[in-house]
């Protein structure tokens, strides 16, 4: 099974393009990449961004579609709205699945995505999107919502939903409380709650890569959409349990983890 993703490369290798193709290959996909941005990065922060020209990132995204057989794709940095528009141009009029974490700004504070670029992604991207993965500060920008309560999260689900995708997942790293628990909804079905334990931990550099990834590569294998979610949770939860400990930052997280703990980690459908 052949995956690709679409993102801005980290050179602490915690996120972005690095911790897309960790995750596919641990899921047992071939992964290919269309980079968006190089960064100068490491666990302790963002210190330089140069992103491709629209064109080379077309020409990429050209070169691996003519070839490959991809069953899925996933974007993640796309920096400017040129590019947002460059992908859009390209994924529209093809039938493969289109998972979108919509990145805005790294852990550490950095923004990953111009303004423009923010209208451009909500506009014309989320249509096209078949899954789109935001974290909370993400989907109030994306719905204009302030995010605290259920109903504020069921609020911008539906309002996400209304934008064409066929699934939102609004992810819950950002709250707060003994669990971290994600809300998904999938175009008529009844929305669902994936609780796990919420770690203590600094190492959380990439998790919303990582998810969006494990996602895309579940979905390149042919899971149905609910099968795939959960276990990328699984993935993601396994990753951050068993952190590598490495760095002086915002540590990256484990992508042997699920591998080494053949995929057991318990998560609360509700
Ligand atoms: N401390 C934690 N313990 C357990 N799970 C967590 C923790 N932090 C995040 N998660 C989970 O990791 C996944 C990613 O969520 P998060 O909200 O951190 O995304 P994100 O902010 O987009 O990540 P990033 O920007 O680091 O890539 C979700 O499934 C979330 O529930
Ligand atoms: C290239 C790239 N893509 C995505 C992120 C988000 O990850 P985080 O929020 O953990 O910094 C990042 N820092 N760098």
């Amino acid at each position: 099974m052949i995956a690709c993703t679409i993102a801005g490369s980290d050179s602490g290798g915690g996120a972005g393009i690095q911790a897309d193709l960790k995750t596919f290959q641990e899921l047992r996909v071939f992964g290919t990449s269309v980079i968006t941005a190089l960064t100068a990065q490491n666990t302790k922060g963002v210190h330089g961004i140069y992103p491709a020209t629209a064109d080379f990132v077309k020409d990429q995204l050209n070169a691996v579609i003519d070839d490959f057989d991809l069953k899925a794709v996933k974007t993640g940095m796309l920096f400017n709205a040129e590019i947002v528009e460059t992908i859009v141009s390209v994924m529209e009029s093809k039938e493969i699945p289109l998972i979108v974490d919509p990145v805005m700004i790294a852990k550490g504070g950095a923004s990953l995505l111009k303004e423009q670029a923010t209208i451009a992604l909500k506009e014309k991207l989320l249509p096209v999107a078949t899954v789109c993965t935001p974290n909370i500060p993400e989907a109030e920008v994306l719905t204009g919502l302030t995010i605290k309560t259920e109903e504020e999260i069921e609020l911008a689900g539906e309002y996400l939903l209304n934008l064409g995708m066929q699934c939102v997942v609004i992810k819950g790293g950002h709250l707060a409380g003994k669990h971290a628990i994600d809300t998904v909804f999938i175009r008529g079905e009844k929305p669902f709650k994936m609780k796990t334990d919420r770690l203590k931990t600094i190492h959380t550099h990439g998790t919303g890569c990582t998810f969006s990834a494990a996602i895309t590569a579940e979905i390149a294998k042919g899971k149905p959409l609910k099968t795939a979610i959960i276990e990328a949770k699984k993935f993601v939860q396994l990753a951050i349990r068993y952190p590598l400990n490495i760095g002086h930052g915002f540590g990256p997280t484990n992508h042997f983890a699920y591998q080494e703990h053949r995929g057991i980690c318990d998560v609360q459908v509700i």
